[in-house]
């Protein structure tokens, strides 16, 4: 049984049974704790805005009319050349992703569930690391999501 760190398993005589002690922060549960790596994951993405974006406006183009149609072929044919390994993410982020990340390759750092949008965080997490999404569909436009770490 995988334990993430600092974690052991203890026995209670009370309840005849095995519970889970962190030997650092001293708390104890009955649940088997959450491995670090499925708690916190790092991605880049690649933004693509369209008319009906929450904010249909970036660094790249101060009033975006493209459609989601548009939108959707644009990204689907970055897709196509990061899966052909004609381009990196990284590379079409920094030239063309309508997030502010583009200035650092659409780097958005670690972050844990709670904190992006609940689409994005769930193909996030869904990610092996190295792993390109395919098109996800948030308030903000349409990303394609790799996971880094
Ligand atoms: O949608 C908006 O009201 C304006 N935003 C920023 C935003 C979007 C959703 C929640 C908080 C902030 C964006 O459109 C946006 N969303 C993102 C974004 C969305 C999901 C994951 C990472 C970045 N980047 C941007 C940006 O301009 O740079």
């Amino acid at each position: 049984m995988e334990l993430p760190a600092n974690w052991v398993i203890r026995h209670s005589r009370t309840y005849n049974k095995d519970y889970f002690f962190n030997t650092v922060t001293k708390e104890s549960q009955w649940e088997m704790p959450v491995a670090n790596d499925t708690e916190r994951v790092r991605v880049s993405h690649l933004l693509v805005k369209h008319a009906g974006s929450r904010r249909p406006s970036s660094w790249r183009e101060e009033n975006i009319t493209r459609s989601k149609d548009e939108a959707f072929d644009i990204l689907k044919e970055y897709q196509r050349k990061i899966e052909q390994g004609e381009e990196t993410l990284s590379a079409l982020a920094t030239n063309y992703s309508d997030c502010s990340s583009a200035k650092r390759g659409g780097d958005l750092g670690h972050f844990e569930r709670g904190q992006m949008q609940k689409p994005f965080e769930d193909a996030a997490f869904a990610l092996q690391v190295g792993e390109l999404s395919t098109p996800v569909w948030t308030d903000s436009g349409v990303h394609l999501i790799l996971r880094t770490a």
